[in-house]
């Protein structure tokens, strides 16, 4: 028999690409189980294979930064924080963080059809009772318009979001006089596709860092600690935390005074959720 759930959670990530640099990823995930059926009829209750996957997701790869090894300028470390990428191309990178935020793939470059095979794999390495095959996979969003993948941390976050490397692959609406702004949407997803949004006071004061054109952010988490050099031309600097919220103001603000209009703006947090603002220049 077998059992379908589409749409079963979300994948958020980050991962590290030779050609693009570190760059925000999200996908729902879609599984189909095989196997015998029960006494009850049932392969495997839906009400507890979705809580079953979604937590070996959420306690594996998911808001991890997704590492090639195999990739052209790549090493990793041990570190005292725990691991150490540092990368040559496209630009220079380093980053530095608990084990736990990392994900090694011992590959030259990422798909997302490589990864859904792995995680079918590790899956199947305690299968449920009776479940003798699991197929996982990942389904970037179809997003008809503008659209950005951006990557950031959240130090004050309790979970996974503290990571300083992981990220989103969001939509983003706007809306002048009630009206959608389509080319006004495409100009700032552009702007901000590939970006780290940084939180300023992530920043350590470097003046070295600041003449090379480079941003060194550090901070403490409960995980650990984080550590991330990139150039500065790669980020974005917020004077928030990268909350959802924040930035959704932060962007309205912008929009507006740039454009000289009253902006309404969605702006997507990966997947289906988000936060609203409003601004006028
Ligand atoms: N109100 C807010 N809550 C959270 C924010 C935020 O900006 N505002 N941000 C995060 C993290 O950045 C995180 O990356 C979002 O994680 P996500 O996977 O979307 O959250 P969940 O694990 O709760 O959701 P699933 O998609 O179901 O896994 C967290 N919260």
């Amino acid at each position: 028999m077998t059992l379908f759930v589409n749409d079963l959670t979300h994948m958020d990530v980050s991962l590290y690409c030779p050609e693009r640099g570190l760059v925000g990823a999200s996908w729902h995930v879609d599984v189909v189980l095989d196997g015998e059926l029960g006494h009850d009829g049932m392969l495997f209750d839906f009400g507890e294979v979705k809580p079953w996957i979604k937590a070996r997701l959420d306690g594996g790869m998911d808001h991890t930064l997704l590492v090639p090894t195999e990739a052209p300028g790549i090493t990793v470390i041990e570190c005292s924080e725990g691991l150490c990428l540092r990368a040559s191309q496209p630009y220079p990178l380093e980053i530095r963080g608990p084990r736990q935020a990392f994900t090694l793939l011992p590959w030259k470059e990422i798909t997302h059809g490589r990864l859904a095979e792995r995680l079918s794999a590790d899956l199947m390495r305690r299968p449920p009772p009776r479940v003798n095959d699991i197929r996982l996979e990942l389904r970037p969003e179809s997003i008809d318009g503008a659209g950005y993948q951006y990557s950031h941390g959240l130090r004050h976050h309790e979970g996974n979001c503290q990571r300083i490397a992981h990220g989103h692959r969001s939509r983003l609406h706007l809306w002048v006089q009630g009206q959608r702004a389509p080319d006004l949407e495409r100009q700032w997803a552009e702007w901000l596709d590939g970006r780290y949004l940084v939180d300023e006071h992530d920043i350590v004061p470097a003046s070295d860092d600041d003449i090379r054109g480079f941003l060194t952010l550090r901070y403490q988490a409960s995980q650990g600690r984080f550590y991330l050099r990139l150039p500065s031309a790669r980020c974005v600097i917020m004077p928030t935390p990268t909350t959802i919220e924040h930035i959704a103001a932060w962007l309205a603000q912008r929009v507006a005074e740039s454009s000289g209009q009253s902006i309404r703006i969605a702006a997507f947090e990966g997947i289906d959720k988000g936060a609203m603002a409003e601004a006028h220049p």
